[in-house]
């Protein structure tokens, strides 16, 4: 989700008004408003101008009151001289929502207006995606002054609200409100109070240069002889939230959206994508372990050398050293033998499907009480630049891991 308050000057919307509801075009009396500094009577014609709004129910549009009561009209009822490709919404929006290789062209299609004067809601739903390429809404909110109207967005357990007349209020200048979020996330607005909060949607599209040329991405990536020249593994942050239990195999199945497309780009090259849960080591900060599982991390303090990494690395799990940026100079625990796999994030590591465990580790020469992060990525191995094709596969990686464990757990006598 985007949201903000954007410095835009008088918003202006013009809109045929009449009494009637539905203007018919020769029937229709072409009124000007300044949404910047609507008065009270203006804002109630437009509302009068409405027709109810309808919701997409099962391919139908239904007027239901009980579930939304708004008022509508259609883009052909008015026009606007607030041209989007004048601000740098589109931009914000493909900076904040889009990732990696999405980040192509975006198209806003103009979809309603709406009003939601006193008592207007709009309950818990999911907006019906309308075509394939269509990925999320945009909701701009123009500065009329409203109370409540709150809009929550609810994705896997979090909450994000957005009190646009809150927000607008405290805005020095005059700004349009915006919030814009994909089509999966559960929204809802809550009952105006009092006022009118007038508001804009757009339905999201991918543009033709968009996710279907992902595979065209992610091969141009692979193909640069300079990323992992001695070949490594690419991390991909997923973009979306799934129930994690102790394994992540039920996840393949359930990845979503960019993670699907992702997922199956790479597939479709000849690659392995696999999802792992990437355990972050804090105390150097580029290394991380990449682990096939939930880690059952073990209470109580270990040898000298145990470190997040190592205890990763004795459950099967992969060390991997970010290969550019700061603090990669910096060395894994000495009990851990062999070098870390270079690693390279594509999009980066979201914490949405977040796995904590508290633990007791020798940092230095001091046990400390320690939070341990692992979020969950896909992750592909490429070989060598010129052979990127000759990677180890996971079946090997799991043989090895799987012998790694038990030699341990020989070791320690478990
Ligand atoms: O007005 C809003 O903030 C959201 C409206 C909405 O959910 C919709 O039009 O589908
Ligand atoms: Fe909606």
């Amino acid at each position: 989700m985007v949201n903000s308050a954007a410095s835009i000057t008088n918003p202006q919307v013009t809109a045929p008004l009449s009494p009637f509801g539905k203007v018919l075009p020769s029937l229709a009396v072409i009124t000007h408003i300044d949404l910047g500094n609507a008065t009270l009577d203006e804002l109630e014609q437009l509302t009068r101008a409405c027709e109810p709004a309808t919701f997409g129910k099962n391919r139908d549009d239904v007027l239901d009151e009980s579930y939304r009561k708004a008022g509508k009209m259609d883009p052909d009822c008015f026009s606007l001289m607030l041209d989007l490709s004048q601000t740098n919404l589109k931009k914000t929006i493909c900076d904040y929502l889009l990732e990696g290789t999405q980040k192509k062209d975006i198209i806003a299609e103009q979809y309603k207006l709406n009003v939601y004067s006193e008592g207007s809601f709009f309950k818990p739903h999911v907006d019906t995606p309308r075509g394939d390429k269509m990925f999320g809404s945009l909701v701009i909110v123009f500065p009329t002054s409203h109370d409540g109207g709150a809009l929550h967005l609810r994705h896997l357990g979090h909450e994000w609200i957005f009190d646009s007349g809150q927000a607008l209020a405290a805005e020095g200048q005059t700004s349009i409100g915006y919030v814009a979020f994909f089509s999966d996330i559960e929204h809802e607005v809550a009952p105006v109070i009092s006022g009118h909060r007038v508001t804009l949607t757009y339905n999201l599209y991918f543009g033709d240069s968009g996710p279907v040329s992902m595979n065209d991405a992610v091969s141009a990536l692979i193909e640069d002889p300079e990323l992992l020249a001695n070949g490594g593994t690419l991390g991909f942050g997923l973009r979306h939230g799934y129930p994690i239990t102790d394994d992540l195999k039920h996840v393949y199945s359930a990845l979503k959206g960019s993670d699907a497309i992702v997922y199956q780009s790479i597939r479709a090259l000849g690659f392995e994508p696999a999802l792992y849960v990437y355990y972050h080591d804090w105390s150097k900060l580029s290394l991380g372990v990449l682990v096939n599982k939930v880690v059952d991390f073990p209470k109580g303090i270990f040898s000298d050398d145990d470190d997040v990494l190592t205890l990763g690395h004795d459950e099967g799990g992969i060390i991997v050293r970010q290969s550019s940026g700061w603090g990669t100079g910096r060395a894994p625990s000495p009990r851990f033998g062999g070098k870390p796999e270079p690693m390279e994030w594509v999009t980066p590591m979201r914490n949405f499907n977040r796995q904590q465990a508290d633990v007791s580790l020798w940092y230095g020469n001091e046990a400390s009480s320690n939070r341990v992060y692992g979020d969950v990525c896909l992750a592909v191995r490429i070989g060598k630049a010129g052979d990127r094709l000759a990677f180890t596969t996971v079946a090997e990686q799991n043989e090895a891991g799987r012998k790694r464990q038990e030699e341990r757990r020989k070791w320690r006598g478990y």
